[in-house]
């Protein structure tokens, strides 16, 4: 027996007891650590696990995570849950890291809980501990996503169809979709070693340009860069002056409009990074922009463009209206800029 294997038996994770619902089982998964893998197919789409956090630490905008903060929620634990927290702490200090604030930080998902004040609907500083579907690597072209939570409970979705054996991963920023690889680098505190971060293959090639591309598309979009450090600064991912000008100001034509957000999602697809829950959010803003179209032209092709399953016949249908004219353009406009005056905090 190998010197690892004896001590892969003898991990921490072996003796957490995992629960009979969660389809994966916990293994060494190389540099990554460890990491869950299916042990049964799982449907694109379909929930993968829902789990409930083991604690919540509710912290003022100005305090961090600390020690003790973290020492007396764990103190509050039935016997039970605090054997899984000490687990997860023995594979920490395993693993070269014996401080209690970054085993938190490491497991943490921010919670959002539903205000009556729209602005505060997302509280940052709500943050859970969760012991399983923390145990899930990272991937930047994950199998599985896990969508923005609003309660004490976070859901893991698979985003295409997995196999058993295969590893489940998700991706630890939402928006990573229009981010180069040296920009998620920066982001995650190690160095991913998924298909999308592996220099010198066609994949890779690919996805840096599509991940420009996808960028350059929001910024049309949303006359912002998402993928900017200084988000809401100056920008010069679209060169046109002109263009980057209509941009800023939301004044792209709703065909024009149409088009991007089928190429954003044509992207995402090709990138393997498309799934149930951004596919719904697309389709909704292209309906959502459709709805302002006055001329009967345009309401025809917007209806033919909106019937395509595939984002491929979107894309092309769009191209063919791309850059038409519509006399709701404006009223579209107006309307986006007052939702941007509104939402500026
Ligand atoms: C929440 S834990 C995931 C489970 C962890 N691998 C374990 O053994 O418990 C996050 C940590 O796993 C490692 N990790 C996750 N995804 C990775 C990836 N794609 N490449 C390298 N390391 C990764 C990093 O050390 C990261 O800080």
């Amino acid at each position: 027996m190998s010197p690892s294997s004896v001590m892969d038996r003898e991990h921490p994770y072996v003796f957490l007891e995992i629960p009979p619902e969660v389809p994966f089982e916990l293994k060494p998964a190389g540099e990554k650590g460890w990491g869950g893998f299916a042990t049964r197919f799982i449907a694109r789409n379909s929930l993968i696990y829902q789990e409930p956090a083991l604690f919540t630490l509710h912290l003022t905008m100005t305090q961090q995570v600390n020690d003790s903060a973290v020492l007396q929620a764990v103190k509050n634990l039935s016997k039970n849950d605090k054997q899984k927290f000490n687990l997860l702490h023995e594979a920490s200090i395993l693993q070269g890291n014996d401080n209690i604030s970054e085993l938190f930080i490491t497991n943490y998902f921010a919670l959002a809980i539903p205000s009556h004040k729209h602005r505060e609907l997302y509280q940052p500083n709500l943050l859970g501990f969760f012991v399983f579907i923390s145990r899930l690597n990272h991937s930047c072209v994950a199998n599985a996503y896990v969508p923005q939570n609003m309660r004490k409970t976070i859901s893991c979705y698979a985003a295409r169809d997995i196999q058993p054996g295969e590893e489940i991963t998700f991706s630890y920023c939402g928006e990573f979709p229009n981010m180069c690889r040296d920009r998620r680098h920066g982001l995650l505190d190690f160095i991913c070693h998924c298909p999308a971060c592996v220099p010198g293959t066609r994949f890779y090639e690919l996805s840096e340009m599509r991940r420009q591309l996808i960028r350059g598309l929001h910024y049309l979009l949303l006359g912002l860069d998402l993928a900017s450090s200084r988000r809401g600064g100056p920008s010069m991912i679209i060169t046109d002056p002109e263009l980057r000008d209509n941009a800023e100001k939301l004044n792209i034509p709703l065909m024009s409009r149409l088009f991007y957000e089928s190429m954003v999602g044509l992207m995402l697809e090709e990138e393997g990074i498309m799934n149930g829950l951004t596919s719904e959010y697309i389709t909704n803003r292209m309906s959502q922009m459709a709805e302002y179209l006055a001329e009967k032209s345009n309401v025809l092709a917007a209806r033919k463009i909106m019937e395509q399953d595939r984002w491929m016949d979107r894309w092309l249908l769009a191209s063919r209206t791309f850059g038409v004219r519509d006399r709701g353009d404006w009223d579209a406009c107006a309307t986006l800029q007052l939702i941007r005056a509104a939402n500026r905090p």
